[in-house]
């Protein structure tokens, strides 16, 4: 149970940021109403009308600490949440009825968004309206100049990419493996929602950024991706699977990262697994992923248009595939995935290695809990070991494991708001 002491980070949530992302919502919904009465006429007002009732009222029960209610929806993945509220319901130290500032706040949190997807799901014909995608691509508009630095230097990169010796690919690893770590601070639901573009070019700041980098593997990843394709077989490709979090900048460096592993054949096939509804405001849609291709396909700039002509046809020749289970938009931490999504677990345990993206990720690997900074990554997956895994996160919330002892009374030291400072970064922890 996460204690809601009144300074945490999760009280501030639950305070104040959820209900600043409600509002935007419904602002949204309202901004859309002549798009949704010439799209649908009168239907379509309605729909919004009832769509915005349903969020209102969502909004009340936050603010008011209700209790978390059933879901009533003939959604597919109803039944999983109402049990899960059972489950929330009979824990040994649970206050009594789970309401939103007594209960875990991954749960509500996880709720809240699935409470959101329900209103515009249930209001049809507005129900595939996606409240969160006009942020999203904002993002992506106004990170068009990282864009550009990172698909400039991806295919300079790619013209020699067979001259280069062992060492070279190794750091061209580690660069491209920063990028999409720092790519993680563009997130809108950190932000409630306020620009979080990428402004300046990524490849600049790695090296001063070295020291906010508070776990490093990136060695681990190396070896661990070398050994792999040393014993590749004729029958076994080396796969990698890309656990994506947010679109906008952070998802195309994550296909910069994808499209590195092919063409240094450090992998042959590579599986992107994003979330089957709008989620935590800007994480990856299967529209989301394909539209970002789209549009970096067919931009006026040759090196994001070369970019996006080959990650088609990556997708054509099934060298890249996009997965999205319904999984990964449960509240449930990873270690229950083996019992709950068997078919999900089998599928990564076909993996050489699993790269979580973002902060969401990394609370549900380890449980969400107030760990000591100094208890292993490994200790934290509490036994969730598919595969060997790495977790590329930025620093959003309370939870931090695998720092060497003493670390990190150190930088609290330095910096007591380090948790929530946003610079701090816990790049690779592999879990083997
Ligand atoms: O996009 P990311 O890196 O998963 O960040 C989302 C994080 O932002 C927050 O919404 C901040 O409250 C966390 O709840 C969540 O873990
Ligand atoms: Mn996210």
């Amino acid at each position: 149970m996460f204690n809601k002491c009144i300074k945490s980070f999760a009280y501030f949530t639950i305070k104040d940021r959820l209900p600043q992302i409600l509002t935007r919502v419904i602002d949204t919904l309202h901004r859309h109403k002549n798009e949704f009465f010439e799209e649908h006429g009168e239907k379509g007002v309605e729909a919004e009308k009832r769509a915005i009732s349903f969020l209102s009222k969502l909004r009340n029960e936050l603010q008011t600490d209700k209790p978390v209610t059933p879901l009533e929806d003939e959604l597919p993945d109803s039944a999983l949440w109402n049990q899960y509220l059972d489950y929330q319901r009979n824990l040994p130290n649970g206050n009594g009825e789970p309401s939103w500032f007594q209960s875990p706040w991954l749960y509500v949190e996880c709720y809240m968004y699935r409470r959101i997807h329900a209103a515009l799901a249930q209001n049809p014909p507005i129900d595939n309206f996606d409240v969160f995608k006009e942020g999203k691509a904002q993002n992506f508009f106004e990170s068009q100049e990282a864009i550009i630095a990172l698909c400039t230097y991806f295919q300079e990169l790619l013209k020699n990419i067979k001259d280069l010796d062992e060492k070279q690919l190794q750091e061209e690893l580690f660069k491209l493996l920063q990028v999409s770590l720092w790519g993680n601070k563009c997130d809108l639901s950190f932000s409630a929602g306020e620009d979080s573009s990428q402004k300046s070019s990524p490849l600049q700041s790695l090296e001063n950024m070295i020291p906010y980098i508070l776990v490093n593997d990136m060695e681990k990843v190396w070896s661990l991706l070398v050994n792999a394709k040393k014993n590749r077989t004729e029958r076994s490709n080396v796969r990698v699977d890309i656990i994506l979090d947010n679109a906008g900048f952070e998802l195309v460096s994550d296909l910069v990262l994808a499209d590195f592993l092919l063409s240094s054949k450090l992998a042959d096939e590579v599986y992107f697994h994003g979330k089957s509804i709008p989620w935590y405001v800007s994480d990856t849609t299967k529209h989301d992923f394909n539209w970002t291709i789209k549009q970096l396909g067919s931009a006026n700039h040759m090196w994001m248009s070369r970019c996006g002509i080959n990650w088609e046809g990556n997708l054509k020749k099934g060298v890249w595939v996009f997965r999205d289970h319904m999984f990964w938009t449960l509240p449930h931490d990873f270690s229950s995935m083996s019992e709950v999504a068997p078919d999900l677990y089998a599928e990564l345990q076909k993996s050489n290695l699993l790269l979580f993206k973002g902060d969401l990720n990394y609370r549900k690997l380890t449980g969400d809990r107030k760990w000591e900074c100094s208890v292993p990554f490994h200790q934290a997956l509490n036994k969730f070991h598919p595969a060997p895994l790495c977790s590329l996160r930025t620093l959003k919330s309370d939870t931090q494991v695998g720092l060497k002892p003493g670390q990190g009374e150190e930088i609290q030291a330095s910096d007591p708001e380090w948790m929530y400072s946003y610079k701090v970064n816990s790049s690779s922890s592999l879990g083997t």
